[in-house]
């Protein structure tokens, strides 16, 4: 399979390796010149659960991509969507999926602009992925992806389990699921709890989860997510997400890894996805009547950090 990488930060990294190993041809596409430059200059440098690997994988920024691709999987940050659809439109053709697994609530108002449904895939993942620097990424632990095809009819069901079965065979562990707008709000809500106070308090999941705060204040995020989410119909339970969200603290699951907004806003001093988090409920509630305070108070404070820190 010819797989492009719409966005090969940490994620798009993992992905793309992973995939390459198992046989397919990546392209890792990217508008970040330092990382182009460095990926060409020496390869992909991954550290692999503490080994160190290199992986020569081609990479350009998305107005150069040529031919056509197979499948697509899009793992720009939030704000980077649209431009990286726009820029490699030219490649997006009859047969080309494109898998969306990007953090947060909305993005296929974005991928519908470029894709039609019978071509777009919706998902979500808990794999991790961080970057040591320009073409650099460090890969720990292990995750799974969900996905489901959005155009409801029976051959995108089978589309898209196509596509989850070649993934799982790259040992991504991905499931293709009947409902993946609640997988993706039952990872927002995860999201919605520890990224945003992960960067404001400077910490870990595992160092979040051991303060008083997280027992007291991640329930009542999650309330507001599966308020929301209810008036969409999807409902979420509640008990079974806080367990979720406290399984993550422990160093076995992914307590050490700092959530991608602090290492976006805290590590390199760059805009946040938190608009896509937290910032989405609060807007979703207010349109319907309702507040959701503890996600207004969220939003509000990572855009005051955003602002203190210049961020870009
Ligand atoms: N990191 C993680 O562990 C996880 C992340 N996710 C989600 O996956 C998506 C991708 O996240 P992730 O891979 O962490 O994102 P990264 O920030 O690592 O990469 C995303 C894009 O940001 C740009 N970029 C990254 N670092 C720099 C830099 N130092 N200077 C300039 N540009 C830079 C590049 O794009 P460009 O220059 O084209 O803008 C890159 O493609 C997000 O939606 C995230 O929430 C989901 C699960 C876990
Ligand atoms: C790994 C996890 C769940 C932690 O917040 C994540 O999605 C992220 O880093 O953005």
């Amino acid at each position: 399979m010819r797989v492009a990488i719409a966005g090969s930060g940490a994620m798009g990294c993992r992905f793309g390796y992973m995939m390459s190993e198992a046989g397919h041809e990546v392209v890792l596409l990217d508008r970040w010149q330092e990382h182009i430059d460095a990926i060409n200059a020496n390869g992909l440098r991954i550290d692999w659960e503490g080994e160190d690997r290199v992986a020569h994988l081609p990479i350009m920024r998305p107005e150069e991509a040529t031919g056509d691709f197979d499948l697509v999987i899009c793992f720009t940050k939030a704000l980077g969507l649209d431009p990286m659809l726009k820029a490699m439109q030219s490649v997006l053709k009859e047969h080309t999926m494109v898998l969306c697994l990007l953090n947060g609530i909305g993005h296929e108002e974005t991928v519908s602009k470029y894709v039609p449904a019978s071509n777009f895939l919706l998902g979500t993942t808990i794999w991790t992925a961080g970057l040591n620097g320009p073409g650099h990424a460090h890969l720990y632990g292990s995750g799974t992806v969900a996905l489901q095809n959005t155009d409801g009819t029976d051959e995108g069901v089978a589309a898209a389990k196509r596509i989850a079965e070649v993934m799982d065979a790259a040992g991504l562990n991905t499931e293709f699921s009947a409902n993946v707008k609640h997988a993706i709000y039952r990872k927002a809500a995860l999201n919605g709890v520890v990224n945003g106070l992960c960067a404001l308090l400077d910490c870990n999941l595992q160092s979040f989860g051991d303060t008083v705060a997280a027992a007291e204040v991640a329930p009542v995020i999650v309330s507001e997510f599966a308020m929301v989410a209810a008036l969409e119909g999807i409902e979420m339970d509640q008990e079974e997400v806080n367990a979720y969200i406290r399984s993550i603290y422990s160093p076995e699951a992914i307590g050490e890894h700092y959530p991608s907004l602090h290492q976006d806003l805290i590590q390199q001093h760059r805009l946040t996805e938190i608009d896509f988090l937290n910032g989405a409920v609060a807007r979703k509630a207010k349109a319907a009547g309702l507040r959701a305070p503890y996600c207004e108070l969220v939003t509000y404070l990572v855009h005051a950090k955003e602002q203190l820190l210049g961020a870009k």
